[in-house]
């Protein structure tokens, strides 16, 4: 193992080898992202080969380096697909989504009334991705075979660790044949799903209808040749290119982002919430009234309520479903009084820490939503920073910030609204002595150690 080890050593991008900085601080953050946003365009390839000698594996959205091919790939998803005019039209998929949530609870809950809340959140929401990926004719089936090669695929690998130490690298190459091994069992269940739907695409393109994120994916031309540039500068370069086809493996590369980026981080953040909602059942109260006086006012359709809001966003400040970010930084040079590394960093910025950063949150470890309404010390902050000061970013920040975020942040106020709206959350009969178990696990996402099993009691006056 050793030698191969070694062997392999020597193929190892430079990215691997490069020294890795760690950014906590939100002011730091602001400068690098915001300030130098032309030196923080590129992430850096963890995952370079296939397992096939000289083969490098195709990229996607978020390993694809900044350049024309990155371009044509985002364009396509945020102005294609997620567009709010075109993800609107989502609307009766979600919510056919939250009303098998919520018979799911009630079903799952039985005698103690108590379920795992990831588990019935992720089954209610993997349709939607599927459907909005492969168009509503998906079956039952083939929606349990995608979720099962994700969850393979997020079980076996885990971004933590990368680099360093001779136990890491061993460890690093010991994960990316099991993610190679992964990414095989996904294309065997995606490339059959999208030969058919090059049969039968366009065919529910107009009338109202959402189109499935593979149909656009089919009809894609991508610039032949990527060259990384360098922000601005190449802008337009793409229109100028020569185009082709997206192969297979690319195919098979963005149709797992867009489920698992999709699913796994709303997820995430809906069980953290519903853990802070159990143990400040104030919270979970002041919200109820609030989502059920909304209804009463005929839901306000297309505004979240404020403090619903409120809650959401500080669940994301704590517990950005994302660990951590990475950028590629080639020229340290070109960033002043940051003090990276001469040859090159790589630069991780630390999500979690940056939105508890005690110089811009007072009692950054306190989950108070209320530092987000109007009067509070986070009125007017968003989920993305703006230009001039970053105080959290789950999203990230700059120009590879998140194109779902959106979605995202629609789809955590729909699932936790009607969670509270529904069911008077309570923590589970094991966990009530110990309390809820907040330690944080950081894989792809940032979960809960001890997944939240929590009592869902019906609420007599539900909607
Ligand atoms: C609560 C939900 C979500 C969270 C917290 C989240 C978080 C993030 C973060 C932190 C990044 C890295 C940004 C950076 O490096 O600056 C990212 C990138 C990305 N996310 Fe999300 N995400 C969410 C939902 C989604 C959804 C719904 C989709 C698609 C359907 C999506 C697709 C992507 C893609 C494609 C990228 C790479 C973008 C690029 O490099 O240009 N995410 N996300």
């Amino acid at each position: 193992v050793f030698r191969r080890t070694t062997r392999r050593g020597r193929r190892d991008p430079a990215a691997l080898r490069q020294p890795t900085v760690q950014i906590h601080d939100a002011d730091v953050a602001r400068r690098a992202l915001v300030d130098y946003a032309d030196a923080f365009l590129h992430r850096p390839a963890i995952l370079p080969f296939t397992g096939k000698p000289g083969h490098r594996r195709s990229d996607n959205l978020t390993t694809v380096p900044y350049g024309p091919q990155w371009r044509v790939l985002r364009r396509n998803l945020t102005g294609g697909i997620l567009h709010p005019s075109r993800a609107s039209l989502l609307a009766p998929l979600q919510q056919k989504a939250v009303e098998a949530l919520v018979a799911d609870i009630a079903a799952r809950g039985g005698g103690d009334g108590e379920v795992f809340v990831r588990d019935v959140v992720r089954d209610a929401l993997f349709p939607v991705a599927a459907r909005f990926c492969f168009g509503e004719d998906v079956g039952e089936r083939d929606v349990r075979d995608l979720q099962r090669v994700l969850q393979e695929f997020e079980l076996d690998v885990v971004v933590e660790g990368f680099g360093g130490s001779m136990l890491a690298n061993l460890l690093h190459w010991w994960r990316l044949r099991r993610f190679v091994a992964a990414s095989r069992r996904q294309a065997d269940v995606f490339l059959p799903l999208i030969a058919a739907r090059r049969r039968t695409q366009h065919r529910d393109a107009d009338g109202g209808v959402f189109r499935p994120y593979v149909d656009s994916l089919l009809d894609l031309c991508v610039p032949v040749g990527n060259d990384a540039d360098d922000g601005a500068a190449g802008e337009g370069k793409e229109e100028r290119l020569s185009h082709r086809a997206l192969t297979d493996d690319e195919m098979v590369g963005l149709v797992s982002e867009f489920l698992g980026g999709g699913t796994e981080s709303v997820v995430s953040c809906v069980e953290w919430t519903i853990a802070r909602l159990v143990i400040q059942p104030e919270i979970q109260n002041k919200l109820r009234r609030e989502i059920v006086a909304a209804d009463r006012q005929g839901g306000a359709r297309g505004t979240t309520p404020a403090y619903l809001r409120a809650v959401i966003l500080e669940s994301l400040r704590l517990h950005p479903p994302v660990p951590l970010t990475m950028r590629d930084v080639r020229s340290p040079q070109a960033v002043e009084h940051l003090s990276l590394p001469d040859g090159g960093a790589r630069v991780h910025f630390i999500l979690g820490h940056i939105g508890r950063d005690g110089k811009a949150w007072k009692d950054p470890d306190e989950f108070r939503p209320e530092r987000f309404m109007a009067g509070g010390e986070a009125e007017g902050v968003g989920p993305l920073p703006g230009p001039k000061e970053v105080r959290m970013m789950p999203f990230g920040a700059g120009r590879r910030y998140c194109p779902g975020m959106g979605l995202g942040v629609a789809h955590a106020c729909l699932i936790v609204a009607a969670l509270v709206r529904e069911f008077e959350w309570a923590a589970a009969a094991a966990a009530a002595t110990g309390g809820v178990d907040l330690t944080e696990v950081n894989g792809f996402f940032k979960m809960m150690r001890t997944p939240l099993r929590a009592r869902a009691t019906p609420r007599r006056t539900s909607t």
